[in-house]
């Protein structure tokens, strides 16, 4: 397993809007290792979700190469893209994006099932994320039932269902009063925590922000970093597959972790 979770080499990216062209990174480079939390914390419109996107190859950059767990994705294909996203990456969004037609458990047992796990596996996993998120009483509703701050504990137990090494988070708090908000960031905090996951966070909420590891910013295209924290977690030693008794320790010894 490489040290250096996520690498963005020298990302460019640039949209074109009407006769303009909008240079949105410019040469943007960033290490995440494991274990790290860092709070990306960056005006409106400056391309945090960009970078983001482009981290979490859902996107493609004009120009660089982005690495995750030591391999480069400039020139894979599609499909291996998708297969490097579905087992390393989790994503959460500002809104939760779950589906609606099934329940909390489902959602979360979900992604597991695509990755070919068995649906009594993926329940009990399910059912444990859910109940280390502290929603799991509300297993069974579905997301219209939910509270906001709930609806995001489960999109944040689903992001980690295949026990990924890197989560990516799009302001996860952005849509909740500021009390839901630090109560539901405590409980991904601890996730992250406990389970060594390397975690980019985008955030307005400066108070968040300062309890992570490193603050960076955007500017003119570029990743800045704004201060450094002593890194609570970041040397550890602990891994996805390592902490005993963690969420992702159980999905590692189901067989969803692959050998990283
Ligand atoms: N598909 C697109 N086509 C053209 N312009 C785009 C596209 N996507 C984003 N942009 C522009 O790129 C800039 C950066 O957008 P992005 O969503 O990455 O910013 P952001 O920092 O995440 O903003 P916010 O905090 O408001 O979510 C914005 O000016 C946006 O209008």
């Amino acid at each position: 397993m490489a040290d250096s979770i996520l690498e963005l080499k020298s990302i460019s990216r640039r949209y074109i809007q009407g006769s303009k062209e909008l240079v949105i990174l410019n040469n943007a480079s960033f290490t995440l290792k494991r274990g790290e939390m860092v709070a990306l914390v960056a005006p409106s419109g400056t391309g945090k979700s960009t970078l983001l996107h482009i981290a979490g190859l859902l996107e493609y950059p004009d120009g660089g190469d982005v690495i995750v767990n030591g391999q480069p994705c400039a020139g894979l294909s599609d499909d291996r893209r998708t297969e490097i996203r579905r087992r390393d990456i989790g994503f959460v969004y500002q809104f939760h994006h779950l589906l609606p037609e099934f329940t909390a458990l489902e959602n979360v047992m979900m992604p597991q099932l695509i990755a070919g796990l068995k649906p009594s596996e993926a329940r009990e996993r399910a059912a444990q994320l859910l109940n280390y998120m502290k929603v799991g009483k509300r297993a069974e509703h579905r997301p219209a039932e939910l509270s906001g701050g709930e609806q995001q504990r489960v999109a944040i137990a689903r992001a980690v269902a295949n026990a990924p090494l890197l989560l990516l988070a799009d302001e996860p708090t952005g849509n909740l009063d500021p009390a839901t908000a630090k109560y539901v960031f405590e409980a991904l905090e601890a996730l992250v925590r406990q389970s060594g996951l390397a975690a980019l966070i985008a955030t307005h909420n400066e108070e968040l922000a300062a309890r992570m590891d490193r603050r960076v910013t955007l500017r003119d295209g570029k990743v800045v970093e704004l201060s450094r924290a002593p890194a609570a977690g970041a040397s550890s030693g602990t891994s996805a597959a390592a902490s005993a008794g963690t969420p992702a320790a159980a999905a590692s010894s189901t067989g969803t972790s692959s050998a990283k």
